[in-house]
């Protein structure tokens, strides 16, 4: 495998006023292709903040972030737009629907505006929501709602998916269900996945476990046990 992404001694201050806060202190990591990277820490470890720079979102104050062969740290609002939405599926915790489309219009609106986007309506049946193409986001539960915004995320046929705790608003069974569907998606597509969650029994079905502290990284690690979502219980 080749590295897909590499984030090199990546720093990201705030400012607020006269109040600076360093929210990444050096952050060194490398993602290979197609893996399965759980991303893991306390509240305000700073996990959010690299996937928004990892996903184009936000921009780092200083370091190299190497998506492909290409460093984006350098690129300006114009290039990250383009990144933003050819390259990257993001899956938040709410399922950021636009509630007057209904489920087709919503997974179709994300991916005609990519050049290598996938059918909608494929997808739609690949999450298992084939009986619900016309339905709205209100009429949805939230399992189902947030299957639709992972047929959107994976519609544009991405680089790369990004998913910032995914299954924070769903009951235990329903977001086993939705990580069922993302490990299914790793393994028959091959894309990369990074998943950041408070849950660290979902670290087991990762390839690879990074941990964030106090905006640096305190350990990554190879899963020689990797566990299908179906055997992870917590
Ligand atoms: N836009 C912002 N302006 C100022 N400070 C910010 C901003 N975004 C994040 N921070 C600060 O940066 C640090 C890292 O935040 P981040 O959201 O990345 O943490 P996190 O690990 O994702 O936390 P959580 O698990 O609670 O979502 C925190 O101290 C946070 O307050």
């Amino acid at each position: 495998m080749r590295a897909l992404i590499e984030f090199r001694h990546v720093t990201k201050e705030y400012r607020i006023g006269e109040v600076r806060i360093k929210a990444l202190n050096g952050v060194d990591f490398t993602i290979e292709e197609g893996e399965f990277v759980v991303m893991l820490g306390a509240s305000g470890a700073g996990k959010s903040t690299i996937l928004n720079i990892l996903g184009g979102m936000d921009t780092a104050t200083s370091g190299q972030i190497i998506v492909g062969n290409q460093d984006i740290a350098g690129w300006n609002e114009k290039q990250l737009t383009a990144y933003r939405g050819e390259k990257v599926g993001f899956v938040f915790q709410f399922y950021n629907l636009i509630p007057n489309l209904n489920a087709l219009e919503n997974v179709e609106f994300a991916a005609e505006v990519c050049k290598n986007h996938l059918d909608a309506e494929d997808i739609l049946h690949k999450v298992g929501l084939q009986h619900r193409l016309r339905s709205f986001p209100s009429q949805l539960s939230g399992g189902e709602q947030q299957r639709v915004a992972i047929a959107r995320a994976v519609a544009k046929n991405p680089l790369l998916l990004l998913c910032d705790e995914p299954t924070g608003a769903l009951d235990y069974a329903t977001g086993k269900s939705v990580l069922k569907l993302l490990e299914d998606l790793n393994r028959e597509t091959g894309t990369c996945i990074v998943l950041v969650t408070h849950n660290t029994a979902i670290a087991q079905m990762a390839d690879k476990i990074i941990k964030v502290k106090s905006g640096r990284i305190e350990s990554i690690a190879m899963n020689r046990d990797k566990q299908s979502v179906e055997r992870i219980e917590w």
